[in-house]
């Protein structure tokens, strides 16, 4: 049985969650699938991924039924760690990736968008932690990524009330890049991928892993890491022809 739906259109992978029927929710088939679509990709002249999904909720989370199945500690981390290693694949993809979250992404749902680096979201939607409220605490590397997004004090206030956070909260706290209504929010999410992917691939991925490396690094780390790939890109042909036409411009 298929999930999902991949599609590579100018250079840019889109990915469709489409097991609608139970609101996107995640079980162990989903998750192979998932998981085996992030590694093609690795393989792929693509110069972003792009995730969206079919209905109105983006994803519930983990399959519920699957989860009741899960009857001892060993199966739940097992589990839990399928997850944290596909979310950790599609967080380590060299290319940028973009989740137009276009429905509400719960519990489980509200973990996988963060392994995104930049998130959409419909404007009538939400974003809501709602495992407390289902017994279980965040197992898909929701709680260290959410800190990392929005600090520990209001990650905190997210996981313990459950609360749904709508696109202006959303878009204020940071967990959330911006937000558009239904009938736009494909449109937007492939009109920004198009922005960055005209550009050389050669400039795109270590910006990418610039911008990954300067929070896990020292500043002396960081700062090294900066140079070294700096020095690689500068004496691509691209930046030598912009830069020579600028120091031409008087001429
Ligand atoms: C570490 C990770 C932890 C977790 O992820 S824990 C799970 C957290 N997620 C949830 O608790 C979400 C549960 N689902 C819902 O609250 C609602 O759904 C929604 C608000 C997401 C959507 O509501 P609506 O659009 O009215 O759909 P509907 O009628 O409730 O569901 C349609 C079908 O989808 C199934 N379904 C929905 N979510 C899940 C799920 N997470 N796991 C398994 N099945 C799910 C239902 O049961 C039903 O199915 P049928 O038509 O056969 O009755």
């Amino acid at each position: 049985m298929s999930y999902t739906v991949f599609e590579n259109i100018e250079n840019i992978g889109i990915l469709t969650l489409s097991r609608y029927q139970k609101r996107n929710a995640i079980n162990l088939e989903f998750m192979n699938e998932l998981y085996q679509i992030i590694l093609n990709i690795k393989n792929m002249d693509i110069k972003a991924l792009l995730v969206k999904s079919t209905g109105n909720v983006f994803c519930s989370g983990g399959d519920i039924d699957y989860f009741a199945t899960l009857d001892s500690k060993e199966k739940a981390i097992s589990m839990s760690y399928a997850m944290h290693c596909l979310l950790n694949e599609i967080e380590n993809l060299e290319v940028p990736t973009i989740a137009c979250i276009n429905g509400s992404a719960v519990g489980g749902g509200a973990e996988f968008i963060m392994a995104f680096d930049i998130r959409f979201l419909e404007s009538d939607s939400f974003i809501q932690f709602k495992e407390i409220q289902m017994g279980v605490t965040t197992g898909w590397g929701g709680t260290y990524r959410l800190v990392n997004i929005v600090g520990k004090s209001k990650a905190l206030e997210l996981l313990l009330s459950a609360k749904p956070i709508y696109a202006q909260e959303a878009l204020k706290i940071g967990l959330i890049n911006n937000y558009f209504d239904k009938e736009v929010i494909f449109e937007e999410t492939f009109k920004f991928c198009k922005t960055f992917a005209q550009e050389d691939l050669n400039l795109i991925k270590p910006i990418k892993t610039l911008v990954k490396h300067s929070v896990e690094k020292t500043n002396n780390e960081a700062m090294a890491q900066e140079r070294d790939v700096f020095s690689q890109t500068w004496m691509l042909g691209k930046r030598q022809s912009i830069m020579e036409k600028f120091v031409k411009r008087k001429k």
